[in-house]
């Protein structure tokens, strides 16, 4: 099928993903978020997923499922559309006017671009971590955590705040480092605690799957490490889909990987993909060993 793309919703919201942050959902008013139950951990399956700017396909029929609680890698060489496809994910891809895709991305057997599923329930469910940290400088880190909210216009006790600023500073795994300085300034944050500052905001509006597009990029290998080990402590609640470059923290993070390729002007692919130690030590395909083992990419 080929899924129409609607006029943006949120046409406020800045596209260019190195400074942007992730669209945040509406929570319901409603509901306390100190109160909400726990989500359940969610499966996520592209289908058949194509994928085009302008007359350019990058993206042919790819299909990938991301089971709950795992953390999927996206591994595969620059232009072979790894980013497209963690963009389709969330509905990003469509905030570029000439895109247009087809094929269905089931959260938990359900499309969430079927026409009576709205954009905005689609991001409530799909957070986003840019390549660069993107805080917001001049709030501070409560604030930062909170912005979702703030954007959304829910309203919340200043209690309910405080244990949810908390909680997604503890799983963002910044909490020890910044619970005495709360009122400073996201932007007075090193590179790393900006990046798990990141993380913290967008677990503020609970999430069941967390995208991430090469979070540790811009990151020293400490920061990086630290980044490591709170996705292996979120993958409890929230299921992750990372693309990164580094095949080393693929190796470390991820449970299953997906190795995509575009041959000269051809659309990407999915080459292969399984079981992340299967990839590394036995791959099937001679392309996937060629890349795992640093021969070209
Ligand atoms: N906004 C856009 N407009 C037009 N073409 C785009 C746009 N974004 C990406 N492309 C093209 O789509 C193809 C896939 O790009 P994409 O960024 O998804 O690849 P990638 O595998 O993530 O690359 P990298 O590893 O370098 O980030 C490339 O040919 C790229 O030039």
């Amino acid at each position: 099928m080929t899924t129409p793309i609607d006029a943006n919703p949120i046409d406020d919201w800045p596209i260019d993903d190195t400074t942007a942050i992730a669209p945040v959902p509406r929570l319901d008013p409603a509901i306390p978020v100190d109160a909400a139950p726990a989500t359940a951990l969610a499966e996520l399956e592209a289908r058949e997923i194509t994928a085009w700017f302008g007359n350019h396909k990058v993206l042919d029929r790819v299909s990938l499922t991301m089971p709950a609680g795992g953390i999927t890698a996206l591994i595969g060489p620059s232009g072979c559309g790894k980013s497209t496809f963690l963009r389709i994910l969330n509905r990003m891809h469509e905030l570029v006017p000439s895109a247009r895709l087809a094929g269905e991305v089931l959260l938990d057997g359900e499309d969430i671009y079927d026409p009576g599923k709205r954009l905005i329930d689609a991001r409530r469910s799909i957070g986003m971590v840019f390549q660069k940290p993107n805080p917001f400088p001049a709030m501070s880190i409560r604030e930062n955590v909170l912005a979702g909210l703030k954007l959304t216009g829910t309203k919340m006790r200043g209690s309910d705040k405080d244990l949810l600023v908390e909680s997604c500073l503890v799983k963002g795994g910044l909490w020890n480092e910044v619970k005495d300085r709360l009122d400073a300034p996201g932007g007075g944050l090193s590179g790393g605690q900006q990046q798990r500052l990141c993380i913290a905001r967008s677990l503020a509006i609970r999430p069941r799957v967390l995208l991430m597009d090469e979070p540790c990029s811009a990151l020293d290998p400490t920061s990086t490490r630290v980044i490591e080990e709170t996705m292996l402590d979120l993958a409890r609640e929230v299921t992750i889909v990372i693309v990164t470059h580094n095949m080393q923290q693929a190796a470390r993070v991820s449970d299953q990987c997906a190795f995509f390729l575009a041959a000269q002007g051809q659309p990407g692919v999915i080459v292969e993909h399984g079981d992340t130690t299967a990839m590394f030590q036995g791959p099937q395909d001679p392309r996937t060993y060629d890349y795992v083992n640093g021969r070209f990419g």
